[in-house]
């Protein structure tokens, strides 16, 4: 039995968490909204994030992260990218505090908008300066509420030190969520992030009435520009956009109704805010924060994202989609296949 910190208790911590205890693992819930935590403990229910769903009963919460972080061999990172930074230095003050050194695993999607750092550089940065080793960023086509019953999942785990992506390989898996290691950090963490900007796009599209045709472009122009980005700016190997946190990612983010970036794309693309559209999800929309670094990115470095750029006009500058859209296939000609 592992002693296992998971922080953040929304939608995919709370059945991260649980599926961790039920492979007989210690698992201590943390997150900042006490509601959430008492119901946890009290009906082992997350009802605002996991409707008609129970938790594995020995999986607790609390709200005090030096308890939740008491004894953890693993910390899971299940929190919003904008949250990762702020959570990762209160547990850098514990650690200092206790002295001890657990394994870090990262669920969470993102790039940060301004530093344009990935998770696991974040986590580096805060918590283990020069030891991105004890870090492993698990990436792959996988809903909470998927998951939650117990539909059959694959997902990459991917470090810088085989053994520990190994070791998370081992305490992750049963017989329904299957875990492959990779060795490439960075390609399986940018795969998971910018799928989300995508993501937003083929919501869009739906939300305008386009079809199948319009769908599988996207998603093969949008896979030909985070591949692009991964391996141009951060180091990715291209291969690895072919794997599990790439086109699989992409492909369940892009076409499942439970994705909440398709979902705030669709009503985007129906005309809604994209305020109103945040308001009203409850949830966190990687997405619409990724798009910020992405766009960043495409600017200060002229790596094409002409996807993620439209994306980002439509979400933050008022752009029309419609305009947007004829601006995309008005593009000059170019060959398909280019980095
Ligand atoms: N929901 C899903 O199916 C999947 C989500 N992910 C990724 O996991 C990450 C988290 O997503 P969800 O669980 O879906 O989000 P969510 O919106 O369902 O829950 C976020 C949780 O983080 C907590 N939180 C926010 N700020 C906090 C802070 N400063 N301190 C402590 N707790 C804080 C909230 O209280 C909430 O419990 C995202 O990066 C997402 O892309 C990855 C794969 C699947
Ligand atoms: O990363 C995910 C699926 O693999 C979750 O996607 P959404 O955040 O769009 O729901």
């Amino acid at each position: 039995m592992t002693k296992i910190a998971v922080l953040g208790n929304g939608s995919w911590g709370s059945v991260l968490g649980s599926m961790l205890a039920d492979n007989g693992n210690e698992v201590t819930l943390y997150g900042n909204i006490d509601s959430v935590n008492e119901e946890i403990n009290k009906t082992h229910t997350n009802s605002h994030y996991m409707k008609d769903w129970k938790l594995n009963e020995t999986a607790k919460a609390t709200g005090d992260l030096a308890e939740a972080l008491d004894g953890a061999e693993l910390v899971l990172f299940v929190l919003p990218t904008k949250a990762v930074r702020i959570v990762a230095k209160n547990v850098r003050k514990v650690l200092d505090k206790t002295g001890a050194k657990p394994l870090l695993v990262t669920a969470t999607k993102g790039i940060e908008p301004g530093t344009k750092k990935l998770i696991f550089e974040i986590l580096t940065e805060e918590i283990y300066p020069n030891d991105s080793d004890k870090i492993v960023a698990i990436s792959g086509p996988s809903h909470a509420e998927n998951v939650a019953q117990k539909d059959l999942t694959a997902i990459a785990c991917a470090s810088t030190d085989e053994n520990n992506a190994k070791k998370v390989q081992k305490l992750f898996s049963n017989d329904y969520v299957r875990f492959y290691t990779n060795d490439d950090l960075i390609g399986v963490e940018v795969g998971g992030a910018v799928k989300n900007v995508i993501a937003i796009a083929a919501g869009i599209l739906v939300g305008q009435g386009y079809g199948d045709d319009a769908k599988a472009a996207l998603m093969t122009r949008g896979l030909a520009e985070i591949t692009r980005l991964g391996v141009n700016y951060f180091g990715a190997k291209p291969m690895t956009f072919s794997g599990l946190s790439g086109i699989g990612d992409l492909i369940v983010t892009c076409t499942s109704v439970n994705s909440r970036n398709w979902r705030a794309g669709k009503q985007i693309g129906e005309g809604k805010s994209l305020d109103y559209v945040l308001k009203n999800m409850g949830q966190v929309v990687e997405g619409a924060t990724t798009v910020k670094a992405v766009h960043e990115l495409s600017e200060e470095k002229g790596i094409d994202m002409p996807i993620s750029d439209a994306i980002y006009r439509v979400l933050y500058e008022n752009a029309d989609v419609a305009t947007e859209i004829k601006k995309m296939m008005g593009r000059e000609p170019k060959p398909e296949i280019r980095l």
